[in-house]
């Protein structure tokens, strides 16, 4: 059924370009209002200006906020309520590029985000009903794609802001099933945006090095309705050129059990090395499969 967008009030933070405007564009056309903060005014006054004239003044409206200070965060959601109604829906996006340093990285994409979305548990929490949805990244899922330490910053906070949203739907006591406010993430690969385009001018130096082209801004946004409509708690989407959108498992989960099962099995038959590697854990991954393969075929043999 997906989550209901037509009728309620969002939030997009850094929404004056990029994604953060595709967004705020998307949810006005399926009938939400719309509050979009960013904390460069002149590209916001002129996006609200035209969005106003495409949507009308009384469903979207601008806010100066800077994700990193409270004060900010309190006085968007307060003119957010104010002009549009109570707020349902944030979107988590204002980002910077990873040569900002790994400081102002961790600030705004992380701090900025837990921000929110405590925030927001807070004030949705009192309707209860709403959605986060975190603007990740692929380096949020994995990391070491370069070889520049200098980068890290960047995934140091997209890793955070995806430990964040996979918290969501186990976290106790269930302030959040409780409340009726669930998050998720979309993950994108390289789009061609600004904050791209000012780390690196020629993209088509990283197609041709990755041997992948970068996302459309539009390929971007149409997965945010994507997520909406399923609204899995916890999920992070990865977004990857001419792919269906990958609902990424949480390897914690999954590799932590096959990793201890193959310690315990080792354990069992005698051997009990220092550390275990990849190879013998898919060894043993490999190992079980048969094993279940095998129990299975037994068993239909029996019940036929
Ligand atoms: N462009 C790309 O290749 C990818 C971008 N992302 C993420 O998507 C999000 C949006 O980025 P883009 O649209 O690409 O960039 P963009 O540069 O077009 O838009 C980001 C917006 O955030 C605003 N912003 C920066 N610092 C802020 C702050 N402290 N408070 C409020 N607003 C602030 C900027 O002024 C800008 O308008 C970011 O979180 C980024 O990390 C994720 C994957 C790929
Ligand atoms: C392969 C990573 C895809 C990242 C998509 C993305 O978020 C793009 C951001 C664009 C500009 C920010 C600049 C650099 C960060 C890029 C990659 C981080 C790789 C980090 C790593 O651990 O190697």
């Amino acid at each position: 059924m997906g989550y209901q967008i037509q009728g309620n009030v969002a939030i997009v933070t850094g929404g004056s370009q990029g994604f953060g405007k595709e967004f705020t564009k998307l949810l006005l056309k399926k009938g939400a209002k719309v509050a979009f903060s960013d904390i460069n005014v002149e590209v916001g006054r002129q996006t609200e200006s035209d969005l106003q004239k495409e949507f009308g003044k009384e469903n979207v409206i601008f806010v100066r906020a800077d994700v990193t200070n409270d004060e900010d965060w309190t006085s968007l959601w307060d003119e957010a309520e104010m002009k549009l109604g109570a707020v349902a829906i944030l979107v988590n996006n204002a980002g910077i590029g990873a040569s900002l340093g790994w400081e102002r990285n961790v600030d705004i994409m992380l701090k900025g985000v837990g921000k929110g979305t405590f925030l927001a548990l807070d004030r949705m929490g009192k309707n209860m009903s709403g959605r986060i949805i975190n603007i990740a990244s692929i380096a949020g899922i994995a990391s070491g794609f370069t070889s520049k330490i200098e980068v890290s910053g960047y995934t140091m906070a997209k890793h955070g802001v995806i430990g964040l949203t996979r918290s969501f739907p186990r976290a106790r006591p269930a302030p959040f099933s409780k409340y009726g406010v669930k998050a998720y993430a979309l993950c994108p690969w390289f789009a061609d945006t600004q904050l791209l385009r000012e780390e690196i001018s020629d993209l088509s130096k990283i197609e041709r090095s990755t041997k992948t082209r970068v996302l459309t801004v539009e390929e971007v946004g149409k997965s945010l309705l994507t997520a909406l409509e399923k609204d899995k708690d916890g999920a992070c989407y990865l977004i990857f050129p001419d792919v269906p959108l990958i609902d990424f498992p949480n390897c914690n989960e999954n590799l932590f059990a096959l990793s201890v099962a193959a310690g315990w099995i080792l354990k069992k038959a005698g051997y009990e090395p220092d550390v275990i590697g990849w190879p013998v854990v898919l060894a043993v991954g490999a190992l079980l499969l048969i094993i279940f393969y095998y129990i299975f075929a037994i068993l239909k043999f029996m019940v036929w």
